[in-house]
Parts: C-alpha cells; structure tokens; sequence
C-alpha cells in the first residue's frame, strides 16, 4: 500500500512517515506549504493533486484551511483520505462530509484509542447526569505551538455529552474564554477552557459539577505517536471501503 503524507515535514507528518514504514507500507511523498524549513522525509510533491495520484491512501494532519480542498481532491481522485486536522468549521465540515459521498473518509478529531473510548464514556455520563444538575465543563491543555482552541478533541467531548444529553453543541449552548463581568454561568451550555504552555502533548478533562459532588475524567497522551500509529491503522482499514464519512470508533469497532 502506497501512503501519502500531506504536511509531511510538521510535527505530526514525519512520525506519520515513520509508523507508515513500520506498517510495512510504502511512502509515496508528502506535500508541504512551503520550501525550505524542516527536511521531509519522503520526496515532496508539488501538489495535493500529484499526491493523490501516486498514493493509494493519504493522510492529512495540516491546517483546516486546507481541508476542504484535500477533501475534494480525494473524491476527484477516487482515493480514500484520512483526515486528523483540527479546527474546521462548521463549512469545512459540511465540504468534507459532501466529498466523503464520493470516497471514504475518516475524519477524527483524535486518533489514539483511549480517547476514543473516553468519547464513549463522555456520552453515557452525560446521559445519566441531568444538565439541570452537573455542569459539563471541559479543560484542555497542549503545547506552545498549536493555532487551534479549543481543541478538536475538546470539540468532541462537547458534541459527545450534548449527545449523551439527546441535543446538539449548537443548540446547548457553549461558554468559553470566561473574562470579566461575564454573567451566571448558563444552565446546561458546556463550558470549555484551553490552556496553552512548553510541549504538552495533549490534556483532556471533562468535569461534570453538581451542588455536592464533582466527578472528571482526564486523558493525558505522552507520545503523539499514539495519534500517528491510529491514523497509519485507519489508512490501512479504509482500503476497499465504501464512500461514507468515518470516524475511529468505526476504524476501532466501538460501533
Ligand atoms: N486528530 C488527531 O489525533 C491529531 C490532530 N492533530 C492536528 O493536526 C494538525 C497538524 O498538527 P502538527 O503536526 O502539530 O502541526 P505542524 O505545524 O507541525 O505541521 C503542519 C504541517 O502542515 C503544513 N501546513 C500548515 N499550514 C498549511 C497550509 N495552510 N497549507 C498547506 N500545508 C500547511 C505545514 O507545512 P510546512 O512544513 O511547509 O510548514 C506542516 O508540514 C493540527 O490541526 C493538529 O491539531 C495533531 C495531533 C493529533
Ligand atoms: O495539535 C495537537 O497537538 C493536537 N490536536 C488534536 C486536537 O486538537 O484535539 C489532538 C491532540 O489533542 C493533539
């Protein structure tokens, strides 16, 4: 199986190259914003187009401007995609779900599997846990570079306890960045707070807090290859799916 790396020289895209290696896949290239910089690990194609060409699958850890238009090069080359980029919006979403009626998709905001389970967990606390009661509040942390807040996976934890809680982020409500004379906190909006600092690989909570009890659940990862080996997994998984959006819940068997 050839992989494409699309950001191959970033953080994420070389250890992508490494685990596609110890996958036993070959590297077809990457693609990169820019010339220059960190060396890429594989040849650097001139464009996302000529990626999908001589790749079977790609993967895509860049930025979500990029997104749609990656999305749209898969359906176009018929090719399946794996994509980990966070911070789309709701539009970038909307392109990426469109494109996967043509090609499969995983789209997930995280890749290793104990967040995945966490998500699962994330939905069936909230169910049991009546808005009117426990205030869902979610702290993420990560490194000093990333562009994004709050973070993807943070995102999904919001959707994942509106869902435990038969609505949607949308129509709960969210309340983020808290600075001043901010008001009462709203009854069942879901609350989120980024903290940022040196090379944190990446921190989730998820708090639910009641009048006389607070329950959290926290994630931590330590090596961001957990996220690179889970993605090499998807693009291995897709191979011969049919056109559909996935997430890792359907790469991992959760569902
Ligand atoms: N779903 C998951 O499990 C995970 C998701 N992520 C997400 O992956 C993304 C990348 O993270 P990370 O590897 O740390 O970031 P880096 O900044 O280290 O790498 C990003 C790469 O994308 C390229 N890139 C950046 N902007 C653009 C652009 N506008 N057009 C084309 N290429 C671009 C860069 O190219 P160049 O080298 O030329 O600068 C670079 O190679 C983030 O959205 C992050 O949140 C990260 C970890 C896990
Ligand atoms: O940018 C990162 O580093 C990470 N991004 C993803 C996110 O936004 O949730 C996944 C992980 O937390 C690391």
């Amino acid at each position: 199986m050839r992989i494409g790396i699309a950001g191959i020289a970033g953080r994420m895209g070389r250890l992508l190259a490494e685990e596609a290696l110890a996958a036993g896949a070959t590297l077809a290239g990457g693609t990169r914003r820019q010339a220059g910089g960190a060396a890429a690990p594989a040849p650097v194609l001139p464009d996302i187009t000529a990626l999908f060409a001589a790749s079977d699958v790609v993967i895509d850890f860049t930025h979500a401007s990029t997104a749609a238009a990656h999305a749209e090069a898969a359906a176009a080359a018929g090719k399946p995609f794996v994509l980990g980029t966070s911070g789309l919006s709701a539009e970038q979403e909307a392109a990426v779900a469109a494109a996967a009626g043509r090609t499969a998709i995983v789209y997930a905001a995280n890749f290793a599997p104990g967040v995945n389970l966490f998500l699962a967990i994330a939905e069936r606390m909230a169910a049991a846990l009546p808005p009117e009661q426990y205030d869902a509040e979610i702290v993420e942390m990560h490194h000093r570079q990333k562009v994004d807040a709050p973070s993807g996976t943070a995102v999904a934890l919001g959707r994942a306890v509106a869902r435990g809680r038969g609505t949607t982020l949308e129509a709960a409500g969210t309340e983020s960045g808290r600075d001043g004379h901010t008001g009462a906190r709203q009854t069942g909006a879901i609350g989120f707070a980024a903290l940022r600092g040196g090379q944190v690989v990446g921190e989730h909570t998820l708090l639910f807090a009641a009048g006389s009890e607070h329950i959290a659940l926290t994630h931590r990862s330590f090596d961001r290859r957990v996220y690179a080996t889970g993605a090499v997994r998807a693009a291995v998984w897709l191979q011969g799916r049919a056109p559909g959006l996935y997430d890792m819940k359907h790469v991992l068997g959760m569902v």
